[in-house]
């Protein structure tokens, strides 16, 4: 199995050393556009091979993507990331024209791959490459879902004092402060969360996660890389390994919730096919009106990329 990682800064190489070092593939070929960049890292990453143990081969090229050829996944996350006092919305601009070009080439090299698109802002992003690549909605996905509720969980193991290992989550919406963690579908080593933590402090845990991006990048003037990478390639070890995995991922709707074309996070089967399944939950009128909230912000980012793409 071969994975391809654009783009070689902080998220794409995190993900890069992650798939190496717990081998989830036989190959992993990383691919920046800066000269040098994406080589130096793999062969950082294929030294530390002989330390931590594991086998798996790290290539790196500089926008060759013959090199790329027949990967099973690609994991695109080339593009800027937000500075603080930035939205991700900001970004649209500069990373539709890069996941544009990007997704050319995959899909030239590729056409049977599956992409998981990471760039920001990640629903408009995740249709950007989804149009481009003219693939089912099944292979072009993209990545949010499991790092937001990675936020919530850490957010409600740490108020709790027990193992993120045993706090299960879900989370609907797009990846931004309309997101939509879900209390109703969180629980606690098999408990209902509600049963455990009281309303105020759930709900300020719930607020801290929509902006648990935000937080990061006014700590460290760049965005998140350590669980957006993890997360990334948690979703390529699920397609790869054909786990069969119950996660949130951005896809295009079409009808589920009610909603047609859009894309947004909702919980799906992940396996070797890409997403395999659309879970519809049962959700309450409160749940349902934060869905159409977020939906409506995601339109209008939608919006702003077919007047760019059409300039
Ligand atoms: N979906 C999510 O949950 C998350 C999304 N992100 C997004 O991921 C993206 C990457 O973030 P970082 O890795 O922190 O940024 P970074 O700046 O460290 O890395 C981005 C890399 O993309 C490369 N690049 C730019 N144009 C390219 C092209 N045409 N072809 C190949 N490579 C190209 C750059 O040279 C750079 O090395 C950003 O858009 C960020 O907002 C970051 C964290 C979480
Ligand atoms: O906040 C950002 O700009 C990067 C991102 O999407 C995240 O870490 O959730």
């Amino acid at each position: 199995m071969k994975v391809t990682v654009v783009g070689a800064g902080n998220v794409g190489a995190t993900c890069a050393d992650i798939l190496a070092y717990r081998e989830v593939v036989n190959e992993v070929v990383l691919v920046d556009i800066k000269e040098g960049m994406a080589e130096g890292k793999a062969l950082d990453i294929w030294q530390k091979a002989p330390i931590d143990m594991y086998d798996t081969r790290t290539v790196g090229v500089t926008a060759d993507y013959s090199r790329t050829a027949n990967s099973d996944v690609v994991v695109i996350t080339s593009g800027l990331p937000r500075k603080p006092g930035m939205s991700r919305d900001d970004l649209i601009e500069t990373n539709a024209g890069i996941v544009k070009s990007v997704t050319e080439q995959v899909v030239a090299h590729s056409p049977n791959a599956i992409i998981i698109v990471v760039s920001n802002p990640l629903d408009v992003m995740t249709y950007q490459a989804h149009i481009t690549s003219k693939l089912p909605r099944t292979k072009v996905i993209g990545m949010a879902g499991i790092l937001d509720t990675a936020r919530y969980r850490a957010f409600l193991a740490e108020a709790l004092n027990v193992s993120p290992k045993d706090i299960q989550a879900m989370l609907l919406g797009g990846h931004g402060d309309t997101m939509v963690p879900l209390p109703r579908y969180t629980t606690v080593g098999g408990i209902p969360v509600t049963e455990l933590i009281d309303a105020d402090k759930l709900n300020a845990i719930i607020e801290r996660t929509k902006v648990g991006g935000g937080e990061l990048v006014k700590l460290m003037g760049t965005s998140a890389w350590y669980a957006p990478g993890s997360a990334a390639a948690q979703m390529v070890e699920a397609i790869v390994r054909d786990q069969k995995r119950v996660v949130p991922v951005c896809i295009k709707l079409e009808g589920e919730y009610g909603i047609d074309n859009c894309y947004l996070g909702v919980p799906v089967v992940l396996g070797k096919n890409g997403v395999e399944k659309v879970i519809e939950l049962q959700l309450d009128e409160k749940e349902m009106s934060d869905l159409r909230t977020s939906r409506d912000h995601v339109m209008e980012v939608m919006n702003v990329l077919d007047k760019i793409n059409n300039k």
